[in-house]
């Protein structure tokens, strides 16, 4: 299974790392605009493969001469500045990379499932899924399953529970618009009720990519294992239900339109779209986020 990561800064580089580690995948390439970046990382990697215990090819390539891969990650990005207080800044600059990016990449790459990391997410896995006429069940963004992962990593500090026996989901905008599915939020047949201590936990979560960035000027180990998670379950066809950001034509009543929500994913990438029965304030929460991200579909693109 040939993996592409397009992109290898901080995020691109670690998530290079978390699959050679867990032996994800048979073939690595790495693309960067800056190449020898790529190549560097290539070569420490194909260093670390006598720690591991699965072979795997690992190289290095221009961007455009990515191929025939089955898997393309895209991490490329404008570089976020200082100031940045939404991830919507990045939105004109790299709405304009994936315009010169995405068209390449998915003509060269006509099998590939594409798994959207750049930020704003949502709107550049709409633009993605409109640039490469896939199908959108090949066209997957790391919307929520990080904020999810966030969420249950708290929650689990609360109720001394290990985080991956928590059924806990935000859903929704990767942004101050997203919002926590408390009705079908559980721990043994439990429910994790909408309480103002769970709701504070909700609201650190919202802004805990901010607090890293703030403290590192980046973010990186969460979101590359979050992304590993996505691709091990492509790569060994695991059918396992996360949040994500995906194009969908109709979801709980709201119509055309890309943010997270629960799917399946396998092989052929999103295997189906799941329907939470949702409370009232949770729908009023879903039809804000809706609103939202379309507004700024039609802004920036
Ligand atoms: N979805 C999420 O939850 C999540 C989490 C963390 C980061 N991100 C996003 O991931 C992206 C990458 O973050 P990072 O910290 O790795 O950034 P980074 O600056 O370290 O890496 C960006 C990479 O993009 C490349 N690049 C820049 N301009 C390019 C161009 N014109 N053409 C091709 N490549 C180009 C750079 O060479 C670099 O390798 C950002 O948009 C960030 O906001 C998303």
């Amino acid at each position: 299974m040939k993996i592409a990561i397009i992109g290898t800064g901080n995020v691109g580089s670690t998530l290079a790392y978390a699959l050679v580690l867990k032996g994800v995948g048979n073939h690595l390439v790495l693309a960067n605009r800056n190449i020898t970046k790529a190549q560097g990382d290539a070569l420490d990697l194909q260093h670390t493969l006598a720690f591991c215990q699965r072979p795997m090819q690992i190289e290095s390539n221009a961007i455009d001469q990515v191929h025939d891969s089955d898997i393309v990650v895209v991490t490329a990005s404008v570089p976020l500045s200082n100031e940045m207080s939404t991830r919507l800044e990045l939105g004109p600059a790299n709405v304009n990379l994936f315009r010169q990016l995405i068209p390449t990449l998915s003509q060269q790459n006509p099998r590939a499932i594409f798994i959207i990391v750049t930020n704003p997410v949502d709107i550049l896995t709409y633009l993605t899924t409109q640039l490469s006429g896939f199908p959108a069940t090949r066209v997957l963004g790391i919307g929520t399953l990080i904020d999810s992962a966030r969420f249950r990593a708290l929650l689990s500090v609360k109720e001394q529970i290990h985080p991956d026996d928590l059924r806990a989901y935000i859903l929704g905008e990767h942004g101050p618009n997203q919002f926590p599915v408390f009705s079908h939020a559980s721990a043994g047949g439990e429910q994790i009720i909408d309480n103002p201590t769970h709701r504070e936990i909700f609201n650190e979560v919202s802004d805990a990519g901010f607090d890293v960035y703030k403290l590192k000027g980046y973010t990186n180990y969460a979101i590359a294992a979050a992304t590993c998670e996505v691709i091990q379950s492509i790569v060994y066809d695991d059918h396992r239900t996360m949040p994500l950001s995906t194009y969908f034509d109709e979801w709980q009543g709201i119509q055309d339109n890309c943010f997270s929500i629960p799917v399946v994913v396998g092989r052929v990438g999103i295997i189906r779209h799941l329907h939470p029965d949702l409370n009232p304030r949770e729908i009023a929460a879903l039809k804000k986020t809706a609103a939202l991200v379309k507004s700024n579909l039609q802004t920036l693109l």
